[in-house]
């Protein structure tokens, strides 16, 4: 198991991991979730030893990484796929590795066969694609046969087939009874791999849970209704309707519309009551990339000014818990900066109802419950999110 107790990391003034305490513990797979820059790597470096924190503690089966008796045969990483002496061939590239840790050459073979690198094992690795580096890179993690395992971004680079592999690697190796700690930006991968989540945003923890509690507490299921398109119409007054009776109520940018707060067989016979022909009526699940963007939305350091994504950030659903406050580690030190408030005109600002463009003159939700303002807007949104800068 690796536990984590109040870790915190410093570079300067800046605050890369703020006080982060967790668990990951054995026989299944634990994705590491976090935008870019959240202290990921930083953690997986704290953890094995190779950067010191600032304050807090790490240790793996009880001991900090350096003071683990034959540390290779216990714990494997994958952190940087490319820290590999180009000039030597991925044999022996494995070789030194194994020598350095005791472990017998026939185990470098073995690994060889498990990534499916036989064929080019004499080969410098200095010509290796990006998906060779990687299966060389838990080729090493793996060579110790441990019994702990971190991966960093282990599907980077591989095609569908490999990912594949990857995905049914780790499950593999969990069920072994294996601690196996994966990050990775790829969330339709994530939900598939992994049985539970540690969600970091600006080196603080986010969520600690499993992926379908995570979806179902930053998101919730909803109804997509579509009216018959020739009629226009029909879907203004099914709006209403609907708001009427207690929906939330958001038109999508497609023409459906998009109801939470209703059951289907009550939208069915709302529309029937009120004399609306429907085309579509279907159930429909939020992804784990959608209660992600949830969740993450304010603690994204590097944006595009083409933010797609502003949609996100609309208030939480009926019955969903939001995230507690945590204070922004490093802010009011030196080199600090807030991000600027939301301007008018500039990109899609919070509260936005799902999937509606800013210029959209659809963008007011029908009935009372949704507390969205009509576009443009330039207020935050009554109830913003707990993470953004903007509402403190
Ligand atoms: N050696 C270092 N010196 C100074 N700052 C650092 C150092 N290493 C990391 N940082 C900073 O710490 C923060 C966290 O970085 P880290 O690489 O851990 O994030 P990450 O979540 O792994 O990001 P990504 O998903 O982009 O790989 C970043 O702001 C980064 O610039």
């Amino acid at each position: 198991m690796i536990e984590a107790v109040g870790l915190t990391k410093r570079y300067g003034a800046r605050t890369a991991v703020h006080n982060l305490s967790f668990q990951v513990r054995p026989g299944a797979v634990t994705g590491f979730l976090g935008p870019n820059g959240s202290g990921k790597s930083t953690t997986m470096r704290m953890i094995l030893g190779l950067d010191t924190p600032s304050a807090g503690a790490v240790t793996i089966g009880g001991h900090p990484y350096r003071r683990l008796p034959n540390a290779p045969r216990q714990v494997g990483a994958l952190l940087d796929a490319k820290a590999v002496h180009g000039g030597r061939s991925a044999r022996n590239h494995l070789l030194c590795l194994a020598q350095l840790s005791g472990i017998p050459a026939r185990r470098v073979d073995e690994v060889l066969g498990v990534v499916g690198l036989q064929a080019v094992a004499k080969k410098r690795s200095k010509g290796f694609s990006l998906g060779m580096g990687q299966r060389l890179g838990i080729a090493a993690a793996l060579l110790g046969d441990p019994q702990v395992l971190l991966f960093d971004e282990p599907v980077n680079g591989l095609d569908p087939e490999g990912i594949l592999w990857v995905r049914n690697l780790m499950k593999s190796l969990a069920a072994e009874g294996r601690t196996v700690f994966v990050s990775s930006h790829l969330m339709s991968e994530m939900a598939l791999t992994a049985d539970h989540l540690i969600v970091i945003g600006r080196g603080q923890l986010l969520a600690d849970t499993s992926i379908s509690q995570f979806i179902s507490q930053n998101s919730s299921d909803f109804a997509r209704v579509r009216t018959p398109d020739t009629e226009p119409a029909l879907r203004e007054k099914l709006g209403t309707v609907l708001g009427g009776a207690g929906g939330q109520v958001l038109p999508e940018p497609d023409g459906a519309l998009r109801v939470t707060g209703l059951p289907l067989p009550r939208i069915s016979d709302l529309a029937h009551e009120a004399g609306i022909r429907l085309w579509e009526l279907s159930p429909h699940q939020a992804s784990l990339e959608e209660a992600y963007m949830r969740m993450t939305q304010g603690a994204v350091d590097y944006r595009s000014t083409d933010d797609k994504l502003a949609g996100f950030d609309q208030p939480l659903p009926p019955g969903a818990q939001p995230p507690p406050q945590l204070p922004v580690p490093g802010q009011g030190q030196p080199g600090w900066y807030p991000p600027p408030p939301p301007q008018q005109g500039g990109p899609v600002p919070a509260g936005r109802p799902y999937g509606i463009p800013a210029q959209a003159p659809a963008g007011q939700p029908y009935g009372a419950p949704v507390q969205a303002p009509a576009a443009p807007v330039a207020a935050p949104a009554p109830q913003p999110h707990p993470y953004r800068e903007d509402s403190r």
